[in-house]
């Protein structure tokens, strides 16, 4: 065949790249691996089927297509992103809709507001990767010895493969630790999934008591529990999801 009479369609398909794009094999995710429970994400995203790679330096979010910001300490994260030269990195990836799921410590650090922020000895507050407009409370479950597991209902989670048998599909088990609620947010973020505080003042009315513990706003999606330490899997296949473009 001369190039004459090539069709535009075969000269298109002849200089079509061989192999298939990436996204629809495993997608590559990261896990911000400064600090928290690195592991334990890193396990369930593979479980996901996703190709899974620690992450610290600004270098290693390029040719990422999505990154999970682990449990553990937001000042702790905060202070040594900074220090690896990762918040401005991140901070633009997340503005050009770069997928990040962050999950407890990483749901305070997508938020765009910190109520009560942590100072440091110089009096500067903590700061966030931010991106999804909220405001949330740290530490508003209470202290370590106040932690909890729940069945929290999120109805998002229903069309999501692989939940446990002692799950109803509709509902996650969720551990908060030294977990933050979601204080406030704005108009464009959909609320996953709230709580019921479980400690709180007897003339409380039902409103006042209802917590909430999951957002998503556009590929930005934050829990403030822990999916990862219970063999619950669909919130990271979710999240797999919203990389592939499928949710
Ligand atoms: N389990 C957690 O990630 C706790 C979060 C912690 N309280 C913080 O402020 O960062």
């Amino acid at each position: 065949m001369t190039s004459e009479n090539m069709t535009e369609m075969t000269r298109a398909a002849m200089a079509a790249p061989a192999e298939q794009p990436r996204r629809l094999a495993a997608p590559r995710v990261g896990v911000l691996a400064l600090q928290g429970d690195v592991r334990e994400h890193a396990v369930a995203l593979h479980d996901g089927g996703a190709d899974v790679v620690k992450v610290r330096r600004p270098s290693e979010l390029d040719d990422l297509d999505g990154l999970v910001i682990p449990g553990g300490e937001s000042t702790a994260i905060d202070k040594l992103a900074r220090a690896f030269g990762m918040m401005d990195p991140l901070r633009e990836k997340i503005a050009q809709g770069f997928p990040v799921y962050g999950s407890c410590a990483g749901m305070i650090l997508l938020a765009d507001r910190v109520a009560d922020p942590a100072c440091d000895g110089a009096g500067r507050p903590q700061q966030t990767f931010g991106g999804i407009d909220m405001t949330v409370r740290r530490n508003a479950f209470g202290r370590q010895v106040d932690s909890f597991e729940t069945e929290v209902p999120m109805p998002i989670l229903a069309g999501v493969q692989g939940h446990s048998s002692a799950n109803e599909p509709e509902s996650v088990r969720a551990v908060f630790i030294r977990a933050p609620w979601v204080e406030s947010v704005g108009a464009g973020v959909q609320i996953l999934a709230s709580v019921n505080e479980p400690h709180h003042d007897e003339s409380a009315t039902e409103a006042e008591v209802a917590r909430i513990v999951a957002v998503r706003s556009g590929n930005l999606l934050a829990t403030s529990f822990h999916p990862e330490v219970t063999g619950e899997r669909r919130i990271h296949r979710l999240f797999i999801q919203m990389i592939r473009g499928e949710a």
